[in-house]
């Protein structure tokens, strides 16, 4: 905010109950992670390069430009001022554009380094590290994205060159979405059926270079193109999503990634020790790092809404005095605060994700692979929640901003069409959730077998309590009981778990017994999926955390989180019963008696998200709260009132005024 300049939230940052500078850091990570963040947030909003203002009204081509000007401008900066990965990193966030710049250092670099052996690191990491090069990730066709093993791309090998040659046989087979194919690559990591000596081996990675790194014309047998306009202005179009087709392009055999499986000089095929699955290893990378964004896209969609709902008034004015704050009416509340505890919730499961995937990656470095079923099912299906809940909270924000939500500078619009894909990419929530069915359903079979669950299926090692047990809550105080909650969640879990894994035994089939059942097995992956959150939320809380009032808050969140999901869930706890429909009143009893409790302190608690205007680029979401002389300047900026008489006028407007006129006179 410029000093000086009126704060019109003010009053509401004076009624916060606790230190918003310690739940800066506690949101952040660390004290040095908010230092980094605030400094290239700060650094990127002063830079006139990195305006996003105007994104909305650009043709696709100005865009796209655009996003390279950007794109190559954050490479200088980067470059100049010798910034880290991590404040890199920061600078991409802050500059907030999607760009071939996200597939390139969170997918294609991370294929290399997961799939590749040491000696294809060492020739193609330093050249993508310094963007020499600029890569892709090309695993979706046209005809196949979430069955991998469905993709028509073959890669035969040819023992008399020494080569592979990557061919799309039919239309299905174009590669079709991947980002940063369309127009900026120079390589892909393009996937495809492997064929030695006629026989088929699964589908794996091959580094294919696409377009010539002197004039970036598409090399012998490459077509390549950007696959059109996507939902919304601005928002995602600023990604050269692409189609290549490939004509029998040959490419050298170690251009194939072989960390797990070896095709040798004289055309051996050899398994290394890594599972195959490790082929699935970058997509599990990026679920990982998506959780995160969703608790960024949903903290900065609930800013806007808080900031806006404080700064609102409708009705209510008594003796002539000032209208109700919207933020005070309880159904706005409702609406709202239990969006803003999902954003905290979010937050918190990402940081247990994120050391869960380090601690994986470093096990399977050491040859340790016990722990990649659940780091898949965990990564899976916490993207998948997590971001199905982000996409619709984008959207109830806007409603909760009323008819100023819908206008494009709210950045509420734009947020939600950029945001939406995350729902499909990285693969359909849907299909997800059914990874994890399969998981759980694999972890109750196992049950009788003395196999005891670990991690974050620990709790189904005590079905025998859980599946009969009672909840004992007798008071809508008792819901504020960590533990009670948490029993309360892994009741309903398992018992959806194990009616599953029974009703699928009723099936001769198993697979048929599945594809039956499947509503169901999502619904148990989603219940599953919650506890971890709810768990992970209360677990955070156990750590030290500083600042004046800071825990309080977070507790009262987590009680909100939870409550909300129960609330939201009810049929689940009860058609399970894992609660009686009285303690599910009591629940709700509580979670009003939370909402008034977080009502003061709901503007401070979206300040610690420590946003900058530049990044929230919504001008109900200002920090000072100035909302409306600010929607007045800013539509006179439109283009449509760069004339007072509009464009048209003349050939359109005119002439059906004066038919008026005429047949008036008639
Ligand atoms: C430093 C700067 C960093 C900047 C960071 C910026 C980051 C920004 C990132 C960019 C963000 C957004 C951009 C979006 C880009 C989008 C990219 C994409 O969309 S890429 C394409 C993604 N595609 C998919 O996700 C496809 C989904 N489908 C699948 O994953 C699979 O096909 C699947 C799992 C559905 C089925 O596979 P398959 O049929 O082969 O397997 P089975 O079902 O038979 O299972 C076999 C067995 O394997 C297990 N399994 C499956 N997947 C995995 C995995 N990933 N890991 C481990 N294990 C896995 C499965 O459970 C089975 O186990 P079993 O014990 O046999 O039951
Ligand atoms: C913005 C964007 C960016 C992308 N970037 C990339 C990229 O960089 N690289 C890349 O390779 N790909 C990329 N993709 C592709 C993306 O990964 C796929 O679109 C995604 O995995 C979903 O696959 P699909 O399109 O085949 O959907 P489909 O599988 O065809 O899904 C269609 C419907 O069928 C349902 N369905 C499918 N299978 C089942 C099943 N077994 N059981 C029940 N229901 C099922 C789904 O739930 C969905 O409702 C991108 C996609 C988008 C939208």
């Amino acid at each position: 905010m410029e000093v000086g300049a009126p704060d019109y939230l003010a009053g509401e940052r004076q009624t916060a109950e606790f230190d918003v500078e310690s739940m800066k850091v506690t949101w952040a990570g660390s004290r040095h992670a908010l230092e980094v963040s605030d400094r290239m947030a700060r650094l990127v909003a002063s830079d006139p390069v990195f305006r996003k203002d105007n994104r909305v009204m650009l043709s696709r081509k100005e865009l796209f430009k655009n996003t390279l000007r950007k794109a190559a401008h954050a490479w200088k900066r980067i470059v100049e001022l010798r910034l880290t990965e991590e404040e890199a990193s920061r600078v991409r966030f802050f500059v907030d554009e999607p760009a071939f710049t996200d597939l390139h250092w969170g997918m294609f670099v991370p294929a290399i380094k997961g799939q590749g052996t040491e000696e294809q690191q060492q020739k193609w990491l330093p050249l993508a590290y310094k963007m020499q090069i600029i890569g892709c990730y090309a695993q979706t066709e046209l005809g196949h994205g979430s069955n991998v093993q469905g993709l028509e791309t073959t890669a035969t090998f040819d023992p008399k060159t020494d080569e592979f040659i990557i061919h799309s046989p039919t239309l299905t087979s174009s590669k079709w979405w991947p980002g940063g194919l369309g127009k900026v690559s120079t390589h892909a990591v393009a996937y495809a059926r492997l064929i030695v000596d006629g026989q088929e081996h699964g589908v794996h990675g091959f580094i294919v270079q696409l377009r010539s790194l002197d004039d970036h014309m598409p090399l012998p047998g490459i077509t390549v193109g950007d696959i059109g306009m996507k939902f919304g202005s601005g928002a995602y179009n600023s990604m050269d999503n692409g189609v290549l087709r490939f004509d029998n392009v040959r490419i050298p055999r170690d251009q194939m990634l072989m960390r797990v499986l070896q095709v040798t000089r004289e055309g051996k095929v050899i398994q290394s020790d890594v599972p195959r699955q490790l082929i699935y290893g970058t997509m599990v990378f990026v679920r990982q790092t998506i959780v995160a964004d969703a608790s960024c896209a949903l903290s900065r969609a609930v800013c806007i809404a808080t900031r806006y709902s404080a700064v609102r008034r409708q009705f209510g004015s008594q003796n002539g005095g000032p209208e109700t704050q919207v933020i005070d009416y309880k159904t706005q509340q409702s609406r709202l605060f239990p969006l803003l505890a999902s954003a905290y919730a979010f937050r918190f499961v990402s940081e247990w994700l994120k050391s869960l995937y380090t601690d994986v990656t470093e096990k399977l470095q050491r040859g340790e692979f016990s722990t990649l079923p659940e780091a898949h099912a965990c990564t899976a299906g916490l993207k998948s929640i997590t971001t199905s809940a982000t996409a619709d909270a984008i959207e109830e924000c806007r409603k909760l901003c009323g008819g100023h939500g819908y206008l494009a500078n709210s950045g509420l619009p734009e947020l939600f069409a950029v945001y939406v894909p995350a729902c499909t990419y990285e693969g359909d929530n849907t299909v997800l959730l059914l990874q994890v069915a399969r998981f759980l359903v694999k972890t109750v079979s196992q049950l009788g077998s003395g196999k005891v669950p670990v991690g974050t299926t620990a709790y189904m090692g005590r079905a025998r309590h859980l599946i009969q047990c009672k909840s004992n809550v007798q008071s809508a105080e008792d819901w504020l009981n960590p533990q009670v909650v948490v029993e309360a969640f892994e009741a309903r879990s398992l018992r959806m778990s194990v009616a599953c894994a029974e009703n699928l035994a009723k099936f001769p089939n198993p697979e048929e017994g599945f594809a039956q059942l499947a509503a169901d097995l999502v619904e148990a992956a989603a219940a599953h999926c919650q506890l971890i959150v709810v768990t992970k939320f209360f677990e955070k809380l156990q750590q030290d955390i500083p600042g004046k009032g800071v825990k309080k808050q977070l507790q009262i969140l987590s009680s909100v989180y939870a409550l909300y999901i129960l609330h939201k869930h009810l049929g689940d706890f009860l058609s399970t019963g894992s609660i009686t429909p009285k303690q599910g009143a009591l629940a709700n009893d509580q979670l009003r008696s939370l909402y008034s409790k977080i009502r003061p302190n709901a503007v401070a608690l979206v300040d610690a998200f420590n946003y900058t205007d530049h990044y929230l680029s919504s001008v109900l979401g200002r920090y000072d709260g100035n909302v409306y002389p600010t929607l007045y300047e800013e539509a006179w900026k439109d283009p449509l009132n760069d004339s007072v008489v509009p464009d048209g006028y003349q050939e359109y407007i005119r002439p059906l005024l004066k038919q008026q006129i005429r047949n008036a006179r008639l």
